[in-house]
């Protein structure tokens, strides 16, 4: 027997694209001869659909596309994720079609109870398990969390399956594939049940699904491993109950698997929400060539325009290494000189409101108005052409604020936000050896924001390996500030860190969405009030 996995990029709200997507795969799967086709969790509507599942019409419409799904399949089986009404309840389920039948729908039991789900608020858990037989074969069926926290199917089933088939939804952090083969190997380990997995892939706002569906034997040994961040649909052998070796993709490095992720999201959002292209402001510095890079991995270089804006404290060599990697990348771009702008608006600031600070100071207003003046015209760019603007900001600076709002924070979406700088520098060289787009000197030279004279980031900040260890320990790990020291970090930077974090928090909450690759992003995951008075209490250690 041959079961097929359906790696598929579902897209949340597109019920009818989605349900043509199953019914294309489940072609395929039928053409190979497989007797059963998996889906990942929710596949009709797409994941997380959020409080879409609120909207009575939004239920509805899937219920509907599922009944014409059902009547479409013949001889194959199907088993496919989509949000369902049972008696007034609301479920996170998976229905068995069988020739134009729905034979069962299973209800998600262990409810996933992350900010990014939040699948207690939506739905009612499920209280049974399912087994089902076909070929001679017991299968039991887990929707996701029903697996990674629950072990449902062998803990509660008599008599156990042969093999467990996981629908799931499990979105991609760093290092999150080992994590999901601990946990498969342990339940196998337990149990001697084969365990098939079929994970979605595709950007969704802040998440990326890295697909990674695999399987293992009743031994614990990996049978199948598909693609990252690749649709397909794979067939897996079943002998003697169980899986045999198939296709066994070769594991990435944790750089190469981020950069993906990275290319992923950012399709993704552009093309699901419609975008013809994107702009960026291009500055010659080491962030705007990395967004650059993953922005023409994603989109092609013939949907990207990028615009240099230099100002008097613009160095040559800014001009120089921009012009160069426009030309690796053969992307359109544009020369626009903001001085005028600049000098205008200093003057008209000068007559009106009686300021005139030396632009030389350490004052942030010239600063500000150079970075607002590049984010009023790439926004002017955007929408005149309809493209949407990526801002270029990464999470070290988001965490501390060194950014201007309304200024560089001005876009539509965050490529870096959760990219700390120090990996910023790691992505470049990944990217480059495999073909050189980014000039070195962009990734040797000292970082500046180049607003005023002679600037660098480290005028304001501790050297990015500091900056960035301690806000990895606070930010993502939770450690205490005392923690945190004996780590081997200074006691002022890490107390100046922490109230920067929590001091900018009024300026995250302004900034657009980014894609997720750490634990802890400055997203979904960090839930932390703007009024939190963080100077009384965020660099104490509790006795
Ligand atoms: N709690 C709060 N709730 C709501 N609003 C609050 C606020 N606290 C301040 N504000 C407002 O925010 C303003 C300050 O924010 P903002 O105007 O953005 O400016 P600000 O944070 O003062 O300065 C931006 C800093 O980022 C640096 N920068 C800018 C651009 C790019 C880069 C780079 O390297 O990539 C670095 C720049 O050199 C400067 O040091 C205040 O004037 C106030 O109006
Ligand atoms: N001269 C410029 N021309 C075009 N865009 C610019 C220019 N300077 C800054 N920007 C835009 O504002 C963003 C913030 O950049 P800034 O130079 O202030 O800091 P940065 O963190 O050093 O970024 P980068 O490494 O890309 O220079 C840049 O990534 C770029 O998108
Ligand atoms: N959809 C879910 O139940 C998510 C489960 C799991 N925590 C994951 O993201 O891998």
């Amino acid at each position: 027997m041959y079961i097929a996995i359906a790696q598929i990029n579902c897209t949340v709200g597109d019920i009818a694209g989605n349900a043509a997507k199953i019914l294309v795969a489940v072609k395929q799967a039928q053409q190979a001869g497989a007797a059963l086709i998996i889906t990942p969790e929710l596949a009709l509507s797409g994941y997380p659909p959020a409080d879409l599942l609120l909207r009575e019409t939004f239920c509805q419409l899937c219920q509907h596309a599922l009944i014409q799904l059902a009547q479409s399949i013949d001889d194959i089986t199907l088993i496919v994720g989509h949000p369902s009404f049972d008696e007034n309840k609301l479920y996170n389920a998976a229905s068995i079609i069988h020739k134009g039948q729905i034979q069962h729908t299973y209800h998600k039991r262990i409810l996933n109870k992350s900010p990014f789900f939040n699948e207690t608020y939506y739905f009612d858990a499920g209280t049974q398990p399912y087994l089902f037989e076909l070929e001679g074969v017991t299968f039991g069926i887990d929707i996701c969390a029903d697996f990674w926290l629950g072990h449902l199917p062998a803990e509660t089933d008599h008599p156990q399956p042969d093999i467990v088939l996981v629908l799931n939804a499990s979105a991609y952090h760093i290092n999150k594939q080992v994590s999901r083969y601990q946990t498969t190997h342990q339940f196998i380990k337990h149990t001697g049940i084969s365990v098939i997995h079929t994970n979605l892939i595709g950007g969704q706002d802040e998440l990326v699904f890295d697909g990674a569906s695999f399987a293992m034997n009743g031994q614990g040994e990996l049978t199948h491993q598909l693609d990252e961040f690749v649709e397909t649909i794979e067939l897996i052998e079943i002998q003697n109950k169980q899986p045999v070796k198939g296709k066994l993709m070769p594991t990435q490095s944790p750089v190469a698997s981020i950069y993906q992720a990275l290319c992923l999201g950012v399709h993704d959002y552009v093309r699901k929400n419609g975008f013809p292209g994107v702009l960026l402001g291009l500055s010659g510095g080491v962030d705007s060539a990395l967004a650059l890079s993953i922005a023409v991995d994603a989109l092609g270089a013939d949907q990207i325009r990028t615009v240099m804006m230099p100002t008097r404290y613009t160095a040559d060599m800014s001009l120089e290494d921009a012009n160069e990697m426009v030309k690796l990348l053969g992307v359109k771009h544009i020369e626009c000189n903001i001085e005028p702008l600049f000098d205008l608006y200093l003057k008209k600031i000068a007559e009106d409101f009686h300021i005139s600070p030396d632009p030389a100071d350490f004052n942030t207003m010239p600063e500000n108005i150079q970075a607002r003046i590049r984010g009023t015209l790439l926004m002017a760019l955007s929408n005149y052409t309809g493209s949407m603007v990526l801002t270029t900001g990464n999470k070290s600076e988001m965490a501390v604020g060194y950014c201007t709002l309304y200024g560089d924070m001005a876009g539509g979406f965050a490529v870096l936000k959760d990219i700390s700088k120090t990996l910023v520098y790691q992505l470049c060289e990944y990217r480059n050896q495999i073909q050189r787009v980014i000039p070195e000197r962009i990734i040797r030279r000292a970082p500046s924001a180049e607003l005023r004279l002679n600037q660098t980031d480290q005028d304001n900040l501790p050297a990015y390996e500091i900056l960035d260890g301690i806000i990895e320990a606070y930010v993502e790990k939770n450690l205490t500030p005392a923690e945190i020291i004996a780590l081997h970090y200074d006691e002022a930077d890490v107390t100046k860190v922490i109230q920067l974090i929590h001091s900018n928090e009024y300026k995250r909450r302004q900034s657009p969405p980014g894609i997720r690759i750490t634990h802890c992003d400055f997203g979904t995951a960090w839930r932390y009030p703007i009024v939190s008075h963080s100077g009384t209490w965020a660099t104490l250690t509790a006795e």
